[in-house]
């Protein structure tokens, strides 16, 4: 069952600029997404940097607001005045960070740190307090004398289970990882990628997994969301973007992924250069995500807007002029 609905969600920040700092532009972040998030499924967003991935990410969680859409909590708007609400949102939404160094305060004991979000939700007494926190230790599999140590004294991939030990501590329904493991070298990423598939389970959770790697999230994800300049162009399940792809930028991210494979390797560089060529061919086409193709008009550095017809083009050079 779908608990979580976008609809149509778009983040749009202005540029401003000149002597009265008018706002002079928008970078069109995210620009018309929708999609709904089921119980103990992973969605992939997938995407170029600057695509508009972890905007989506903070908008689902509430650090970003959105300019317009609605995002649906069991069918009732989260951006809600009723402070029950709204807690109860917040408290079965976490994020997770690629920068879990900075996400966690250097200044503070792990103790505090995963007892933050409990203090400020739950009313335990300290004996009660340290029991949930020692379990939520042994959870993400760290050992109790971490308690009363500081951030810098653990390892990347200790770190990122910290966080995760904080983001669960409210027993949550989803969580929105953002490049939780490209920080991480390739031996601590696989380990941290199966320690988050272990607590999936755990919790029934759900994740927003988000990153510019098709080749970390080919385990995690059921569903994949490829991302450009603030849209989806392609979406579908894991093995309908993996064996099939469509779109040319899901065909560019998938020749990215790295293959050991000697005897190809002739054949795998021939591939990766093709796609390469058609990419540079249709950079200035994109489709709307059902096969439509438009042109994809730059009208200045960051703003694009896609023209499906001559009629499109005329309105669009009569607003720029
Ligand atoms: N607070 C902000 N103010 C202005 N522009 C922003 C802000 N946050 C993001 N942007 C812009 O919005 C666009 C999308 O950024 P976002 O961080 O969501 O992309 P991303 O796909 O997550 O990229 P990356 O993989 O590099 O993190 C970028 O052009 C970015 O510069």
């Amino acid at each position: 069952m779908s608990f979580l609905e976008i609809n149509n969600l778009k983040v749009h920040f202005p540029i401003r600029g000149g002597f009265f700092n008018t706002i002079k532009d928008y970078t069109y972040a995210v620009d018309g997404v929708t999609f709904s998030v089921n119980e103990g499924k992973t969605y992939g967003l997938i995407g170029e940097s600057g695509s508009g991935k972890t905007t989506i990410g903070k908008a689902i969680v509430g650090l970003e607001k959105p300019t317009s859409g609605e995002i649906l909590y069991y069918g009732r708007p989260v951006n809600t005045k009723k402070l029950r609400k709204r807690a109860e949102y917040n408290k079965e939404v976490q994020m997770i960070f690629q920068d879990v160094l900075s996400s966690l305060d250097p200044k503070k004991r792990i103790r505090d740190i995963i007892a933050e979000p409990i203090r400020n939700y739950e009313n335990l007494t300290k004996e009660e307090e340290l029991e949930r926190i020692l379990m939520l230790l042994n959870i993400v599999g760290m050992p109790p004398d971490a308690l009363y140590k500081y951030p810098h004294e653990f390892s990347g991939g200790q770190r990122q289970r910290i966080g995760v030990a904080r983001a669960v501590s409210l027993n949550p329904k989803l969580i929105v990882a953002d490049e939780p493991v490209s920080a991480l070298d390739l031996s601590v990423q696989a380990q941290v990628l199966n320690f988050l598939k272990e607590i999936q389970k755990k919790f029934n959770l759900s994740y927003i997994f988000i990153s510019h790697d098709l080749g970390v999230v080919k385990h995690m994800c059921d569903y994949i969301y490829i991302m450009h300049k603030g849209r989806f162009v392609e979406t579908g399940t894991r093995d309908d973007i993996y064996n099939n792809p469509q779109h040319i930028y899901t065909k560019r991210l998938i020749a990215a992924i790295p293959e050991i494979d000697a005897e190809n390797r002739e054949k795998i560089r021939k591939r990766r250069f093709k796609v390469e060529q058609e990419f540079q061919e249709k950079e200035d086409l994109f489709y709307d995500g059902n096969g439509k193709v438009f042109d994809l008009v730059q009208i200045s550095k960051t703003h694009y807007v896609a023209i499906k017809d001559k009629e499109d083009l005329k309105n669009v050079e009569n607003s720029i002029a």
